[in-house]
């Protein structure tokens, strides 16, 4: 018999979890899966558990929660040598692994998807010990991000990190930077920058219209200067898909990035902190196999 592993965050999406626990129960088990239930207490416990579930007897993890859970089960998958395949059920306020893998936002419809899904082989990014899917940013919206309450995402949802990224952009708080990669090496004042692997960041799904989530690169943006009249139009850019070609904006991508500041500044890994520059980010493509609809090429 094939056997899953079922991680569920219960606080997670303003206690949906425990709405969509039993459907996702019932559609694991009606596809031929014993399920190992685990429900996670608190920051780690994801990580753990999908690391648990690297022991050789597992088929399937299955992730339930917003984003931050979704990261921590990749984390404890990611190191280990037999990593099950990997699916979810996103639960968070932006879901942007799920937005850039065309899994369904709605609950029931990515719990439907697992009836036909395919298992599509992904790359995540490692810095340090850490690993993300989505984005990795230094500069003014990793320290705005930071300063987001859980008040404010459970009633202002993705709003929150708008308001307080809008505010930390505006403020044009520049700073001296240094980014090697594959081409050479660039050094200048930035406000911002953004590693993204896939196109959706922060909900915004053409922020980086060129990453696929298995292209095997880094795509880096660098934000030069924002202000207001700058900022207005990067966000019209952005709208169109076309944040590269602004004045202010330096884009390329590489399979290794190292990011080097005057005064060590908080990196923000897919909306959580983690670690302070200097860093190296470096590609593992094709490392993680995750189930996304038949359709999805
Ligand atoms: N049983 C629990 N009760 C309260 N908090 C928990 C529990 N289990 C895990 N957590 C915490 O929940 C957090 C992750 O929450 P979640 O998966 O909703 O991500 P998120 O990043 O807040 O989502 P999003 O920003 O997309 O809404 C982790 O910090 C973890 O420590």
């Amino acid at each position: 018999m094939k056997k899953a592993m079922f991680i569920l965050n219960p606080s997670s999406g303003k206690e949906l979890a425990s709405t969509f626990k039993k459907r996702t129960l019932d559609k694991l088990t009606s596809l031929g899966y014993e399920v190992v239930l685990k429900e996670t207490e608190g920051e780690g416990d994801a990580t753990k558990f999908a690391k648990q579930a690297c022991d050789g007897t597992y088929d399937l993890v299955t992730a339930m929660g917003g984003d931050g859970t979704i990261n921590e089960a990749v984390n404890g998958l990611a190191e280990e040598e037999n990593r099950p395949v990997f699916s979810f059920v996103p639960l968070g306020t932006v879901n942007d692994f799920a937005r850039a893998l065309g899994i369904p936002l709605e609950p029931g419809d990515s719990i439907e998807m697992l009836e036909k899904s395919r298992a599509k082989k992904v790359d995540i990014a490692k810095v340090e010990n850490n690993y993300f899917m989505n984005i990795l940013a230094v500069g003014a919206v990793a320290e705005s991000v930071s300063s987001v309450s859980v008040e404010q995402k459970t009633k202002l949802g993705a709003l929150a990190y708008m308001v307080e990224g809008v505010k930390a952009l505006t403020a044009n708080d520049e700073k001296e930077l240094t980014i090697i990669h594959d081409g050479g090496t660039w050094k200048g004042k930035a406000v911002i920058t953004l590693v993204a692997l896939t196109n959706s960041v922060g909900g915004f799904e053409k922020l980086a219209p060129h990453a696929e989530t298995d292209d095997g690169y880094l795509h880096v943006f660098i934000i030069k200067q924002t202000g207001l009249a700058a900022f207005a139009r990067m966000g019209a850019a952005i709208l169109r898909g076309k944040l590269e070609e602004d004045q202010d904006v330096i884009a390329f991508k590489s399979k290794v990035v190292r990011i080097e500041t005057e005064t060590p500044m908080i990196c923000n890994l897919d909306g959580d902190d983690k670690g302070e520059t200097p860093i190296e980010i470096s590609i593992l493509p094709k490392h993680l196999e995750v189930l996304v609809p038949l359709a999805d090429d």
